[in-house]
């Protein structure tokens, strides 16, 4: 039997992806929404998987200070100095700890960011053993969407607590 919980936040970000050319060329701004469903075989001793409050906080803290009302760029895009040296937030794909081996800020980028920002705060809490990300569905349009699914390579040490 596996049991699931589910939270959700929603975050106000540009992006652009020149690589897929087209208007996606252009920076523009989505009203995204991450889902993350947390799941466990067994139920702590408290009866939880993980406790709603403490994690959402720790999640919604790392959309809020990264995300939130910035612009998630490419490492190499020509716009990411000229916006941080005016004082823009700036989330650098194929730079950020959880993202080096991801270039392009794309919804299903995004996704597996925000999982293995999720994976990394659960890591840091109390929780049911084994405890750990199923899936995380971001929307970044009432029509576009992305989701996924953490394989194997979730454990990887050197994405822990990159958070901070
Ligand atoms: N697989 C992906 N394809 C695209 C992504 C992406 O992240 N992953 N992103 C984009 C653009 O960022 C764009 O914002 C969305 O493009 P598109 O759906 O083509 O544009 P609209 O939202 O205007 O489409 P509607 O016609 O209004 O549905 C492109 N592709």
């Amino acid at each position: 039997m596996t049991h699931r919980i589910r939270v959700r936040h929603n975050f106000e970000t540009a992006h652009r992806l020149p690589h897929l050319g087209g208007k996606c060329h252009s920076l523009h701004g989505h009203s995204w929404w991450a889902e993350v469903v947390v799941e466990a075989e067994e139920l702590s001793a408290d009866q939880t998987i993980v406790e709603f409050g403490p994690f959402k906080k720790e999640l919604r803290a790392f959309i809020d200070a990264h995300l939130d009302h910035g612009a998630m760029l490419g490492a190499d895009d020509p716009l990411a100095p000229l916006l941080a040296a005016h004082g823009s937030k700036v989330y650098l794909f194929g730079q950020a700890p959880y993202v080096r081996d991801l270039p392009h800020p794309t919804v299903e980028a995004v996704a597996v960011l925000l999982a293995r920002a999720s994976e990394a705060i659960l890591d840091g809490r109390e929780r049911a053993a084994g405890a750990r990300v199923g899936r995380v569905r971001v929307t970044e349009t009432h029509v576009n969407a992305a989701e996924y699914v953490p394989g194997d390579g979730r454990r990887d040490p050197s994405l822990r607590r990159a958070a901070s």
